[in-house]
């Protein structure tokens, strides 16, 4: 049968979660099923949701909550995101203490969804880079900076060595500096910067404005030649991100930001989980990228969380894999943690450490790019900073944490 199987986490009273199980079952699909005349039943068994697992267990807290696995036939909805997360998760999400952990989509389902245009092989040809994790800086204090202070910073990050850049997400439309003039600039100094050093830089424009508008600007930023669109997902929604992926003239990179999935991801009883939402969802709905909050940096998730994120952008599936960027508060002396962590397909994004080195964007950019080549040769930073001086520089500053073998 063609379905939707949701697994939730409850929290309740011993013995009851198999009944809580089944009126969900029914309430998020035929509504009742005992009293029905059995002719109603033969008609309507194809519409009911049926409960495939609960399993009981004890937190760490001491309290009684249940897994439950329940399945919704796709009959009972169309194939797209807003009606399957309303069927699931919908007035459900606002009863008490359950959280979605994970969705399965059977194959009709899922073939109604795109996943990734390009992916990390595709954003790899772009680069012509295949054997490392890539670094992307952000730029840092531009809110109310006229574009000739963007241009400098963007050169200064590209001859630093970063593959790409991206725009701070809450870097918006303004007369100082707006959407089009950036992505003309863009093109120009990266262009410039490759002829002068035949290092290429991607920069990721943040696409921003009313939904009505959103289209309209991506498909402007493709024909201004820009290279990628980084797009705040959860303020506007995941079937707004897939709109964008399918939509043939916007035939550029994704980068999905997580701004405000906090607010739907962070309590361990409430809300989605991080893999679901920052992970299977983002690269389902068309996402090359997915960033997210690192085990280690200023604004941290717990580790194994972000390694569920990390997995469900790239485990092999029908469909492209995503690129996960674990971020915030990141710095060349954790580029160790971050390899162990998600290894070669992954970038490594940093705003902090790119800007407040002590030489500047240029500097940062050597640095992170002098510790993912220590990594990769399997020398610890403090022996390739004897080599490097922007890496020791860094180290000086942030200090740096070497992952022991084995
Ligand atoms: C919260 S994940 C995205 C990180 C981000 O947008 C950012 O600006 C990180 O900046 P930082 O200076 O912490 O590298
Ligand atoms: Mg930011």
């Amino acid at each position: 049968m063609s379905e939707v199987t949701a697994t939730y986490k409850f929290y309740g009273k011993p013995g009851t979660f198999e009944k809580k199980a089944e009126d969900i079952a029914l309430g998020l699909t035929v509504g009742s099923w005992t009293n029905l005349a059995i002719l109603e039943k033969e008609q309507l068994k194809k519409h009911k949701g049926y409960v495939l697992k609960v399993i009981e267990g004890v937190d760490e807290d001491g309290r009684t909550f249940a897994e439950i696995i329940i399945s919704y036939p796709s009959v009972n909805f169309s194939p797209d995101l807003p009606a399957i997360l309303t069927t699931v998760f919908g007035k459900l999400s606002l009863d008490g203490e359950v959280k979605l952990l994970n969705l399965e989509f059977s194959e009709s389902v899922e073939r109604n969804f795109p996943g990734p245009r390009f992916g990390i092989d595709g954003i790899r040809d772009r680069l012509g880079v295949t054997d490392r994790p890539l670094v992307m800086s952000i730029f840092k204090g531009v809110i109310g900076r006229d574009l000739l202070f963007l241009e400098k910073q963007l050169r200064d990050q590209a001859l630093g060595g970063v593959d790409l850049v991206k725009d701070d997400e809450i870097l918006f439309e303004s007369n100082l500096a707006p959407f089009a003039e950036r992505i003309k600039m863009g093109r120009r100094v990266l262009d410039e910067v490759h002829e002068q050093t035949g290092h290429r830089t991607l920069y990721a424009v943040n696409l921003t404005g009313r939904t009505s508008e959103v289209i309209s600007k991506a498909r402007l930023a493709r024909e201004l030649g820009a290279d990628a669109l980084l797009f705040n997902v959860f303020t506007y929604g995941l079937d707004v991100l897939q709109e964008l992926r399918e939509d043939p003239e916007i035939d550029i990179p994704l980068m999905a930001h997580p701004a405000f999935s906090g607010a739907f991801t962070q309590s361990s009883h409430y809300g989605v989980s991080h893999k679901l939402f920052l992970g299977k969802l983002l690269r389902l709905a068309g996402a090359d990228f997915g960033l997210f909050p690192s085990p280690y940096g200023s604004v941290a998730l717990e580790r194994e969380a972000t390694l569920g994120i990390g997995h469900e952008l790239t485990v092999e599936r029908r469909y492209k894999k995503s690129f996960p960027v674990p971020s915030a508060g990141i710095h060349p002396g954790l580029v160790p943690l971050i390899y162990r962590d998600f290894g070669e397909e992954s970038v490594i994004n940093a705003g902090g450490g790119i800007h407040g080195h002590p030489d500047g964007a240029i500097g940062g950019g050597k640095a992170f790019r002098q510790a993912v080549e220590a990594v990769l040769q399997k020398q610890t930073l403090r022996e390739a900073a004897k080599e490097h001086k922007e890496l020791e520089k860094a180290i000086v500053l942030w200090g740096s944490q070497e992952v022991s073998e084995g």
